[in-house]
């Protein structure tokens, strides 16, 4: 009975194996993506149920040798196993998809420079602001200098020949009025002068320039300023701008103190001056600071460069770095002036002399750079040409200087009728200070008189056109930027705009990779869980399938007799539908499946009281070994078929059309005496070892591991054939591979498996040993009630 047991269960295995290559019937089920991992779920469940209804279909066959050697539940743990090893392998790509992606992002390269840009950004911005506010404070200061055309009179004190001539002062100096002056005239009527400052004849250069200094700086706030001398011959013109050594006049000290501001302002402004010195003589232009004795003079003419402003290409531009540079230039110039002996004066200027002073500044805070002209106009005698008697040479340079003169004054009446024309290209002289007359200029005008009552008339006249030129009314003073550096701060503009737009364009970039990082890493965490759940079910399903086999072992071994009964109760079992395997209530932590075998687990000592219902509880030592076991390898055949198996066979006197099909395969790989060269199961080295008596089939137990795994996980009662002191099941559970494997909810979960509600009703359902002791009534059931 025995025997025939052994060979049902090993055609059992058989049948198992035939279906073992089985597909699923329904194409939708195929595992095909990643992301329907779902469906691979569902596959599994249904290559389950395809094996499991065409095994039961099959019914028991033949066993042959040829026919493979895994078990068809280890062949759908391989492949569950391959398949999680699959997903494993897509989630490790998808990993490094993600790793790519986050290695693609912009690195710590491109995060400093975005750093370094909002760093500029708000230096910008700053600097803005402090642009901003400095304008304002000039533009109050400007509000200030309305009326920019600014007429001081100075009146020279009689000269050595005048007093001796008895000559007196016709200029009467209020002293209750600073900046008044009254004319006697020969009617001795007096007429009276007011000017912005008048000074008298014991004022001194230093007075003088005390007055002019606010004017004249303001050419290092980025203003054209111009400041001329106008007078009859010998009132002093000469000696107010130019001075001599002892008292230097306006150009030297202002020169000084623009180098001084510059030093004082050197923190935050960068000033270069510049000096040029020209002559207008005749209506021509001449470079004064070009020894041109010994060569013809170079023609110079007055273009209009793209920003508007008056240049004359060629003149000479002297950097100077002190005062010393300047005062030397100074004495160059006015050697090479033109001069010439009249009556009114021996060395009388006969041309309007004109010193440039171009400043460039660079703000140091900002960067904003300034370039400005400051002229300082020494002009001609402005006497009738009948006051002094000239002829010839004397007389054509006279009628040039009252032409340009008279240009000038022209120029100063379209001003002050605010006329839309203003003829400035009448004369060199106006066109050159173009620039440097007129409402947005500051522009100081000294009118030099002589208190002599000879120079009445030509005083009269002086004073008369300064008093026109001091009612000029003048719009604000327009301070003066460096159109090339205007259009560079345009373009730093554009670039600061376009970079502002890079670094959105960066930041959405980075945005937009951050979501699609997010949504790589929920997706690698899905498949995670997902293959979290498949281990589990796979975990599930091995161990619900070792409780049966040790219930179906168990039984069969104990009871190998009322096959038939066995039979038909099996196959009532499964006729039934039988649904998926319950999935896993609760995921339990991801657990990796290795090849190597877990340590032994300890058996505890079964205490007499608690014994498995499936071992007498008198039974110790070698008589606690079950009694299935004890049958098994009592048995003279139990080695002669190639299979082992726990479910039963029925004995070869027997149709075989009619053989039981457990609804789970329970069975042991076992192999023939003759093949065990090749096999090296547990049970053969166990069958071995029951043959032989001897313990030596634990070596080709753990030789390979692999086989020693799933030998172990199969074999019902491994430690049975070794220490025999527990029972099948707790030998079962702690040879399982699984041992480790944290407590399932056995308490709650229910399984929804026909097979398992089956025996769950009818316990010994398909237990031979059930249905014998049931037919006979003499033998109650050893599986333990559920
Ligand atoms: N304020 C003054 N104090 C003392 N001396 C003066 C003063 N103004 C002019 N002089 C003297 O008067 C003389 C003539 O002066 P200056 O040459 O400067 O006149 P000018 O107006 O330039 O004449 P021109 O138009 O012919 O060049 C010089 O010797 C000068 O020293």
């Amino acid at each position: 009975m025995e025997d025939r047991t052994v060979e049902i269960l090993s055609e059992n295995c058989e049948c198992f194996d035939s279906n073992r290559d089985l597909k699923p019937s329904s194409p939708s089920a195929s595992v095909q993506t990643l992301e329907d991992s779902t469906i691979h779920s569902e596959q599994i469940e249904e290559n389950t149920d395809s094996i499991d209804d065409n095994s039961l279909s099959s019914g028991i066959q033949e066993t042959t040798p040829d026919q493979g050697h895994t078990l068809p539940i280890l062949q759908k743990i391989i492949d569950l196993s391959t398949k999680v090893q699959n997903l494993k392998k897509e989630h490790t790509v998808l990993s490094d998809q993600v790793k790519q992606t986050t290695d693609s992002f912009p690195g710590p390269e491109v995060v400093n420079t975005l750093q370094l840009l909002n760093t500029e950004h708000e230096l910008l911005k700053k600097k803005y602001l402090q642009e901003s506010s400095e304008r304002k404070r000039l533009y109050n200061e400007v509000i200030e200098l309305k009326g920019n055309i600014r007429v001081f009179c100075r009146c020279r004190p009689l000269n050595q020949n005048e007093i001796t001539s008895g000559s007196t002062s016709i200029v009467d100096f209020d002293s209750s009025q600073d900046n008044e002056l009254q004319v006697i005239c020969s009617d001795s009527s007096k007429k009276q002068f007011k000017f912005d400052h008048v000074f008298r004849p014991e004022d001194n250069q230093e007075a003088v320039f005390a007055q002019t200094k606010p004017i004249v700086t303001s050419v290092l706030d980025g203003y054209n300023v111009c400041i001329f001398a106008y007078g009859q011959t010998g009132t002093g013109k000469t000696f107010t701008m130019e001075g001599t050594l002892e008292n230097r006049g306006v150009n030297y000290r202002t020169l000084e103190e623009l180098f001084r501001i510059s030093d004082e302002r050197g923190g935050i402004m960068r000033y270069e001056l510049f000096v040029s010195m020209l002559e207008v003589y005749n209506e021509k232009i001449r470079d004064l600071l070009i020894d041109n004795s010994n060569q013809p003079a170079k023609k110079l003419e007055i273009k209009q460069a793209a920003e508007g402003t008056q240049e004359v290409p060629g003149l000479v531009e002297a950097h100077v770095y002190s005062t010393e540079d300047v005062w030397e230039l100074m004495k160059s110039g006015s050697r090479s002036r033109s001069v010439g002996s009249t009556n009114a004066n021996e060395l009388s200027s006969r041309s309007h002399c004109l010193l440039r002073v171009t400043v460039k500044g660079e703000n140091l805070i900002n960067g904003q750079k300034i370039r400005s002209h400051l002229w300082l106009v020494d002009l001609a005698g402005s006497e009738r040409v009948g006051r002094i008697e000239v002829e010839g040479e004397r007389l054509k340079e006279s009628q040039f200087i009252n032409k340009s003169l008279s240009a000038l004054g022209d120029v100063i009446y379209a001003l002050a009728s605010k006329t839309a024309h203003i003829p400035y290209r009448n004369s060199k002289l106006t066109h050159m200070l173009q620039s440097s007359l007129g409402g947005d200029c500051k522009t100081l005008m000294f009118v030099q008189i002589s208190p002599n009552s000879a120079d009445l008339g030509e005083t009269l006249c002086s004073l008369n056109f300064a008093s026109r030129v001091r009612g000029i009314e003048s719009g604000p003073a327009r301070k003066q930027a460096d159109l090339s550096e205007l259009f560079k701060y345009k373009q730093m503009a554009e670039k600061l705009k376009h970079d502002e737009k890079e670094t959105k364009k960066l930041q959405d970039n980075l945005q937009s990779m951050q979501l699609k990082l997010s949504a790589r890493e929920h997706i690698c965490r899905n498949l995670q869980e997902k293959v979290r759940d498949l281990e589990n079910q796979l975990a599930e399903e091995r161990k619900t399938r070792l409780k049966q086999e040790t219930r179906a072992f168990a039984a069969a071994t104990a009871q190998p007799s009322g096959f038939s009964s066995l039979k038909q109760a099996a196959l009532k079992t499964i006729t039934e539908k039988k649904p998926p395997l319950a999935p896993s209530k609760v995921r339990l932590p991801l657990r990796r499946i290795s090849n190597f075998l877990p340590p032994p687990s300890p058996v505890p000592p079964r205490k007499a009281g608690t014994a498995n219902p499936l071992i007498p509880a008198s039974a110790g030592g070698k008589e606690n070994i079950p009694k299935t076991t004890m049958a098994a390898t009592n048995t003279k055949n139990l080695m002669k078929p190639r299979r082992f198996s726990v479910a039963v066979r029925p004995h070869p006197s027997t149709t075989t059309t009619q053989a039981i099909q457990p609804r789970r395969r329970v069975s042991i790989a076992t192999i023939r005496p003759e093949s065990n060269t090749y096999m090296t199961t547990p049970l053969h080295s166990s069958a071995s070892q029951f043959k032989n008596g001897t313990a030596m089939g634990r070596q080709s137990f753990v030789r390979d591991s692999r086989k020693a795994r799933y030998s172990r996980l199969f074999s019902p009662m491994p430690e049975l054939r070794t220490a025999g002191e527990t029972t099948p099941t707790a030998a079962m559970r702690s040879s399982s591979k699984f041992m480790g494997s944290p407590p399932t909810q056995a308490g709650s979960w229910k399984s929804k498996h026909p097979t398992v509600v089956a025996l769950q009703r009818k316990p010994l359902v398909w237990s031979p040993l059930k249905l014998r002791g049931m037919k006979n009534n003499r033998r109650p059931s050893l599986l333990p009630s559920l």
